[in-house]
């Protein structure tokens, strides 16, 4: 079934940007993504109909950022039931869109076992779809319940480790409200902090090559009225020697059983100036992003990006000649090593923050027991 754009209507946005949202036309259930890589330029809807646009836009990165990567398959497994499309095929080709963000597939197998669990209990094909529909929604609201409790965690931590407050923060990539049923994970933090009149300056590393900094963290800063500056994510070097920042905030793809971070590429690094500045350098992610399953950061598979991504730049309405459609900034036939995540080892981590709190130092051990209160909070 063909995808097809909308223009939003007005502008309700002020703090909450709703990132996607299932609606029922007449025509058949459908799922709408804010589409991100139109971002910050215009707000334009992505309506998917069915799987496959959904695996198509989180390919693109239309809808992109872990926590909200599990709502969204959870909604493209409620959406294959719903419209009578087999619904293991569809959850394997939502799981297999990306390879790195764990949440993806817990939110996909989650709603994938809520539809088996309604079918095995002798409920029809509606009634299946309906559990499967459920359990997105529960997980869409346990996500803004899981950022809300992230960002006191990690504002308290914050206080804790710079007393004098007046915290200036640097961050990469995008972790606000459009990776989150509610306002995100690291990003959350600082705006936590500049609620509270404490955030001095966010440093918004730019995030080549997909740029999601500038896009869209300098986007949702701007929105909240946050003080913020951009840099390349080559400057943040000559920013740590100058004493400019005091701590760094960064969010999450998956957090391997000894503690290891996946995250947009250039984590590591910053990871790297930060213990060597020292300077506290803080991972915040939801639960579901730790994966007792990978046991250490070697095992954490990393996606690689099309090579053109790094050998082209695209602008809206510029004449295109590149074999992505954007213009070649590299001479024609020119390799790229484009991974789209690195991985920091937990040593060089100072606080992995959850909702269920702070796991700091790092050690598998702390994790685990923290992820087993978790299943208790739960189940109970
Ligand atoms: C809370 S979002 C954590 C990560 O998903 C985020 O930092 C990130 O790396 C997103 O990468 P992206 O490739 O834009 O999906």
């Amino acid at each position: 079934m063909a995808d097809q754009h909308a223009q939003s209507g007005e502008d309700k946005r002020p703090t909450g940007i709703p990132v996607l949202r299932w609606e029922e036309p007449p025509e058949g259930p459908v799922l709408v993504l804010l589409d991100q890589t139109r971002l910050p330029a215009e707000e334009v809807e992505l309506v998917c109909t069915d799987a496959p646009v959904l695996v198509e836009a989180i390919r693109s990165l239309a809808v992109r950022g872990a926590p909200v990567l599990g709502i969204a398959g959870a909604y493209g497994v409620a959406l294959a039931a719903a419209r009578g499309f087999d619904v293991d095929d569809a959850a394997t080709a939502l799981a297999g869109a990306r390879p790195t963000a764990v949440n993806l597939s817990v939110g996909v197998r989650r709603a994938q076992a809520a539809y088996h669990t309604a079918l095995a209990a002798g409920g029809g094909a509606e009634e299946a779809a309906g559990a499967a529909l459920a359990a997105a929604r529960q997980l869409h609201r346990e996500d803004a319940e899981a950022s809300a409790r992230m960002a006191g965690h990690g504002l308290a931590l914050l206080d804790e480790l710079l007393p004098g407050g007046g915290h200036r923060v640097l961050t990469h990539c995008n972790t606000g409200a459009l990776v989150s049923g509610g306002e995100g994970t690291a990003f959350a933090v600082a705006l936590a902090a500049h609620r509270q009149g404490r955030l001095r300056r966010l440093w918004v590393d730019e995030t080549r090559p997909l740029l999601q900094g500038a896009r869209l963290t300098a986007y949702e800063a701007a929105r909240n009225d946050m003080a913020y500056t951009l840099l390349t994510d080559n400057a943040a070097g000559s920013l740590f020697a100058a004493g400019e920042v005091d701590a760094v905030l960064i969010g999450a793809d998956r957090i391997a059983a000894d503690g290891s971070v996946a995250n947009k590429v250039g984590s590591y690094p910053l990871a790297v100036l930060a213990r060597y500045h020292h300077v506290p350098f803080i991972v915040v992610a939801p639960v579901t992003t730790v994966d007792a399953d990978t046991p250490d950061g070697a095992a954490i598979e990393v996606e690689q990006r099309p090579g053109f991504e790094v050998t082209e730049v695209t602008a809206p309405q510029v004449p295109v000649a590149g074999a992505g459609g954007g213009i070649p900034v590299a001479p024609l036939g020119t390799q790229a090593y484009n991974p789209a995540f690195d991985v920091t080892p937990p040593e060089l981590v100072t606080a992995i923050v959850t909702e269920e709190g702070v796991v700091s130092p790092v050690t598998g051990e702390a994790l685990a027991e923290l992820c087993a209160r978790s299943r208790q909070v739960t189940i109970s």
